[in-house]
């Protein structure tokens, strides 16, 4: 499995682009609360040590992450640089799972077609709680950290092409 047992979330800053000049969106849902909190402070902690400055890192909340999509278009119309999109999702007893998870998937990766602004995919579907758990500050690393990097890569190619 490409996970087991190794934290994907270390970054050597050196190589990346200084994030002092970006504008940073953080778009977080609220379902599973203690997993998207944890991927948010993930995501937080390596911007801010990678140089964004706090004034430029605009958070919201929505309900789940469903409505991810809606919040990162909306958040796109701010005049950030990159959206991180947050949320966990986590299989019940039904296919409602796979519907979230599909439509999100679909929905994020619509916006990245249609706008001009990147959007991160920082969604958990995950079977259980402590796999989850596992990739939000565990022993997998988190995933809010590794969509951090991503953001900042992005809104450095935005700028430069
Ligand atoms: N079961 C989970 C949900 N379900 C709620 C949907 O995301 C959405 O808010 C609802 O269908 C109303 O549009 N959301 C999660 O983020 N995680 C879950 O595990
Ligand atoms: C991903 C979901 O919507 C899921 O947690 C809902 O649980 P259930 O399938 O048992 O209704």
């Amino acid at each position: 499995m490409a996970t087991a047992n190794h934290n994907l979330s270390n970054y050597d800053k050196s190589t990346l682009p200084n994030a002092e000049h970006f504008r940073f969106g953080i778009v977080v849902s609220e379902w599973n609360d203690t997993i998207t909190n944890g991927l948010f402070q993930g995501a937080y902690d390596a911007l801010i040590d990678c140089g964004a400055n706090e004034d430029n890192i605009i958070k919201w909340n929505v309900p789940g992450s469903f409505e991810l999509i809606y919040g990162a278009k909306k958040m796109i119309e701010h005049r950030v640089d990159a959206v991180i999109a947050i949320g966990s999702v986590i299989q019940g007893e039904t296919k409602h799972f796979d519907f979230v998870c599909e439509g999100v998937t679909q929905g994020i990766k619509d916006l990245n077609v249609i706008s001009d602004t990147p959007v991160i995919f920082c969604v958990l579907t995950d079977n259980t709680m402590q796999q989850s758990l596992d990739r939000s500050g565990g022993k997998l690393g988190n995933k809010g950290t590794e969509a951090a990097i991503a953001a900042i890569k992005m809104a450095h190619l935005r700028r430069t092409f």
